[in-house]
């Protein structure tokens, strides 16, 4: 679908490398990574960084590494948006809170407050997540802009359409996702990300890191979906910065044109 005149939203996902256990190097890195995305013409006016980004999968050691109540993350993060009038999406990072350790994403606006913090609900076994990590309990959504509505995600989550649907069903017009997903599963990423963008008819926008840890292989391919399915920008498989815009006003132009949410029938849907 073509973009229009309408206002738009220039995204830029920040694909990554991790390394496992690092802090501090990654902190680093992925301020040189945010300086570029930010000095590109037309700048962005959203970033969104990946999962687990301070730490990478370093569960044996997340209790040492995870960062408490996530206040250095958070104070580079806010300090970072404000300076260049952007919003962020922090993608993820290991937060030491309360005594346990959450997977919790925290958003910026252009003045670098916060505006949004939500940890990952669902925890994936594979990669003994429930282990070491405690589970968030809330939905959350947020404003990017005056009535454009998104909804928090990271990477697992988004292999249960309720969340998303629910979101949707709030208000939500496009779902963030920040995500450490391995291969050899980039079909299952591709196809549940299109999925949750046509049945929900609104933007998707998943941010993947790239690189080697231990033995599992990481493949970017992060992606810009619009609410009809169209694939806007997607990535390859090494470091880059994927950009693509998003044109507030389509979600409700698609939404119009198939009334799926008008047609739905939760009556029945209740019955057993
Ligand atoms: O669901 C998957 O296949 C990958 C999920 C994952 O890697 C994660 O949630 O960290």
């Amino acid at each position: 679908m073509p973009l229009t005149e309408r206002a738009v939203l220039r995204a830029a996902l920040i694909q990554a490398d991790i390394q496992i256990g690092q802090p501090e190097a990654n902190r680093l890195h992925m301020e040189v990574l945010l300086e570029r995305a930010v000095s590109a013409e037309p700048k962005p006016n959203l970033l969104v960084l990946p999962e687990m980004w301070n730490t990478g999968y370093a569960l044996e050691q997340i209790q040492e590494l995870a960062d408490p109540d996530g206040r250095e993350s958070r104070e580079w993060l806010s300090a970072f948006a404000k300076r260049h009038g952007v919003t962020i999406v922090g993608g993820s990072i290991a937060e030491k809170k309360d005594g346990g350790i959450y997977n919790t994403m925290y958003v910026f606006n252009e003045e670098g407050d916060t505006t949004a913090q939500y940890s990952k609900i669902h925890l994936f076994r594979l990669m003994d997540e429930e282990k070491h990590l405690e589970a968030g309990d809330e939905i959350v959504n947020f404003a990017l802009r005056e009535g454009f509505q998104a909804g928090a995600s990271i990477c697992y989550d988004i292999r249960f359409p309720e969340l998303a649907r629910t979101q949707a069903l709030n208000g939500v017009k496009v779902l963030i996702v920040p995500a450490e997903w391995p291969h050899p599963r980039l079909h299952h990423w591709r196809t549940l990300l299109m999925a949750r963008a046509i049945e929900n008819q609104m933007y998707v926008i998943a941010c993947n890191r790239v690189g080697v840890s231990g033995s599992t292989e990481f493949f970017g391919h992060s992606l810009i979906i619009d609410p009809w399915g169209e694939i806007v920008a997607e990535g390859g498989e090494g470091e880059e910065i994927v950009t693509g815009e998003l044109d507030l006003g389509l979600v409700d132009e698609v939404r119009g044109r198939i009334p799926v949410f008008e047609d739905r029938r939760p009556d029945i849907y209740r019955k057993p």
